[in-house]
């Protein structure tokens, strides 16, 4: 597993965009070296800013986006549609607006859909999909993610992996249901730690005062359970894209000395 690295920049709009810009480089590389390219989205703020960014970057046009392959590190348990899942909320920023191939696009279970409200056997349901698109170069029961990226909340947690909550002790599944989430709502289907090391980089991502505290904690080797944030770390490389503001309270020693 990789150490991480930080890059700060200026505002939160900054870093938007200039993880836009990354992202795209990553996908038109992985695309052209490998043919395709796979992607694990992020709700919340942060995500969802990177997703509008991008909608607006005239390089998206550099994508071939029928050969990605999008798939969530988190969803909160909600009906289909419902303006708070976090697919809803990907498709207004960014999805609807590209020609994504629809069989590409690995949403996660909703409560009204196939498994109904069985949150564990809606988790089971997007393991066995993750297993069947891994290939056997693959490290775990999941494909090998080009990027994985990951919100991270103000109580340093990442995905739907909440500090102390059973899903951030899972060591053997890729995929669980979350129940009692702190953050609404209280039931989740979430990736594990063990799935999210699989991917090649992990991108977390954090903007504003309010995730300040959280990146000074997580960056600080406080052990994952208490901070699932520090648990999550790439094959090849582990990205924090910070604002100064999320940056402001991190220990002089972290702080890259040449950040825009
Ligand atoms: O509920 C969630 O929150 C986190 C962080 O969201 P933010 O708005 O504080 O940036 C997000 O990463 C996760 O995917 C989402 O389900």
């Amino acid at each position: 597993m990789s150490a991480p690295q930080l890059v700060v920049h200026r505002d939160k709009e900054l870093m938007a965009q200039a993880a836009a810009a990354r992202l795209i480089t990553k996908i038109v590389d992985a695309q052209s070296s490998r043919g395709h390219a796979s992607v694990v989205l992020t709700g919340g703020r942060n995500g969802n800013g990177l997703l509008a960014a991008l909608a607006q970057a005239p390089a998206r046009d550099a994508v071939d986006w029928g050969r990605l392959d999008l798939w969530w590190g988190d969803e909160r348990f909600l009906p289909e549609g419902d303006p708070e899942r976090n697919v809803t909320q990907a498709r207004e920023a960014l999805l609807d607006a590209v020609p994504l191939d629809p069989k590409r696009v690995h949403a996660m279970p909703a409560s009204d859909g196939v498994y109904g409200a069985d949150v564990e056997a809606a988790a089971y349901g997007y393991a066995q999909e993750l297993a069947r698109a891994a290939g056997p170069e693959n490290h775990a029961a999941v494909p090998s993610f080009d990027v994985l990226m990951l919100g991270v909340g103000p109580d340093t947690h990442v995905a739907s992996l909440f500090p102390e909550l059973p899903a951030v002790r899972e060591t053997e599944r890729t995929v669980v249901g979350v129940h009692g989430a702190p953050k609404p709502p209280p039931t989740r289907v979430t990736l594990t730690l063990p799935a999210i090391r699989a991917a090649r980089e992990v991108w977390l991502l954090a903007a504003g005062e309010d995730k300040a505290r959280a990146a000074a904690i997580a960056l600080s080797d406080p052990g994952e359970i208490q901070a699932p944030a520090a648990g999550a770390r790439g094959r090849s490389r582990t990205l924090w894209l910070l604002d100064a503001a999320a940056a402001s309270e991190l220990p002089r020693e972290l702080y890259p000395p040449a950040s825009p």
